[in-house]
């Protein structure tokens, strides 16, 4: 019943609304959701998770666990998971089918990594073309057999990884910047003899360590002058059952934050929202291109900084977006050009080559969608260059035809805002893809214009 779907398209046309007010709430953050449920699995015990985020991607994740033998049930609002233990995972009796999800695909293969069992990995199309060698190196390196299908030189899905225990710790230097593969080493690492680490040149989302040290786990991060990160674990963990509470989804939140600057007279708070600073780039970026956003209510939740993020309509001026804020705002680029192309003045952004490597090349999807909208875009190896409009909306129109969204749901999500502001609406080829991180989308945004 949960695991994941694979839609039939379905389009969507977003009109221009009038102002955005009220107060809302997101679902919970997907990496987290991810991370809560994993670690539940390896914890002796039962765990309880508030808060999860119940989209396709985490769906397919938590349908990955029970096959290979966590309990995993909801009560009411809580999900509970029976943990098996480290080093307790049963073979799997069928493939893992992993949707969308490059999160569960990547963090599952270091965890079966380290355990002797094998487990076949099966996905969408989108899925199906992303590179998979970056995990599959490191994974290597500690013994697990993997084996792909190439496409292009590259390692794709479907694959097969045979983990072996006890495998070889591993110190490792990340060679691309990537909370999924420093989480998926961490992963292989709590069930191998030794100390395994992971060095970071250029810090990402840091979930992981965060939770596993409150799981109990012997991990200590180090941080040089020049801000490389060295993170210890020790193997053999144990862990021990948590309660866990999600916060709301930063990378959700951008949506309503952007639409809201965007539509004049608006004014909202999106509550309850992760801003931990490997996360929340994109808030930054926009106060700094003159957007009204003020955190308000800041506390801490299970070790997460959590805010209330109250947004008012702003004129938005472009800015250059420096390189190294990239890690810290990956998901949310897509939406932050839609912001780009109704500012006034120039917005250039660089360093983004993992773009071309997510649901979709999210370069050349959302340089061609503006484009077709009437923006002035230009599409460089690692970035785009947009000379905003002057806050004059975008064409759009009802004979243009829809965006591409090419089953991401990012994509999807960014040209939905960019209906809403536009000046004749925006149709989208498929809408489905949104389920798999931000269900009731649509819903939060008509609960805005209603009000
Ligand atoms: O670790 C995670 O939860 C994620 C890491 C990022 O991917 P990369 O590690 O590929 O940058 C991000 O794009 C993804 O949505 C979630
Ligand atoms: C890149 C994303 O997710 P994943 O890598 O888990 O598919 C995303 O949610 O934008």
């Amino acid at each position: 019943m949960e695991s994941p779907q694979h839609h039939k398209a379905q389009s969507g046309h977003f009109k221009p609304v009038g102002p955005l007010t009220g107060r809302i709430a997101v679902p919970g953050d997907k990496s987290i959701s991810h991370r809560a449920l994993i670690f539940s699995t390896l914890a002796v015990g039962k765990s309880e998770i508030n808060g999860l985020l119940e989209g396709e991607d985490v769906l397919a994740t938590a349908a990955a666990l029970r096959a290979m033998g966590a309990k995993i049930e909801k009560t009411g609002d809580t999900w509970t998971v029976h943990g098996v233990g480290v080093g307790g995972l049963m073979q799997p009796e069928t493939a893992l089918d992993m949707g969308n999800s490059g999160t569960s695909t990547r963090l599952l293969m270091g965890l079966i990594a380290s355990h002797d069992i094998s487990a076949t990995f099966i996905g969408d199309a989108s899925l199906s073309g992303r590179p998979m060698g970056r995990v599959i190196d490191p994974l290597g390196l500690m013994g697990a057999d993997i084996q792909a299908r190439m496409q292009d030189d590259k390692a794709c899905l479907p694959l097969t990884v045979r983990g072996i225990c006890p495998a070889i710790p591993l110190e490792y230097r990340l060679p691309v910047a990537s909370a999924q593969v420093k989480s998926a080493i961490l992963l292989a690492g709590l069930n191998t003899p030794g100390i395994t680490r992971v060095i970071e040149p250029t810090p990402t989302r840091d979930h992981s360590e965060t939770m596993l040290k409150g799981f109990g786990a012997d991990l200590s991060v180090e941080v040089d002058d020049n801000g490389v990160r060295t993170i210890s674990l020790v193997g053999e963990a144990e862990l021990k059952p948590q309660s866990i509470k999600v916060p709301g989804d930063p990378s959700s939140a951008a949506f309503p934050v952007v639409a809201a600057l965007l539509i004049p007279e608006s004014d909202i708070v999106v509550e309850n929202i992760g801003i931990n600073p490997t996360r929340a780039g994109l808030f930054g970026v926009l106060q700094k291109m003159g957007g009204d956003i003020v955190f308000e209510n800041e506390r801490r939740v299970g070790g997460e900084p959590v805010a209330d993020i109250h947004v008012r309509h702003s004129d938005l001026k472009g800015i250059d977006v420096p390189a190294n804020i990239a890690p810290s705002m990956i998901d949310e680029f897509p939406i932050l050009f839609i912001a780009a192309a109704l500012a006034t003045g120039t917005t250039t952004t660089s360093g983004l080559h993992e773009l071309r490597v997510k649901e979709s090349d999210r370069l050349s999807q959302m340089a061609e969608g503006l484009i077709s909208l009437g923006a002035n875009v230009t599409e460089k190896e690692d970035g785009l260059v947009i000379q905003g409009s002057d806050g004059k909306p975008l064409s759009g129109g009802g004979n243009k035809p829809a965006i591409k969204t090419a089953l991401d749901h990012r994509i999807a999500m960014s040209f939905a805002v960019a209906g809403l502001t536009s000046k004749a609406g925006v149709t989208v080829d498929d809408m489905s893809p949104v389920e798999t991180s931000f269900p009731g989308f649509r819903d939060i945004f008509l609960g805005l214009s209603a009000q």
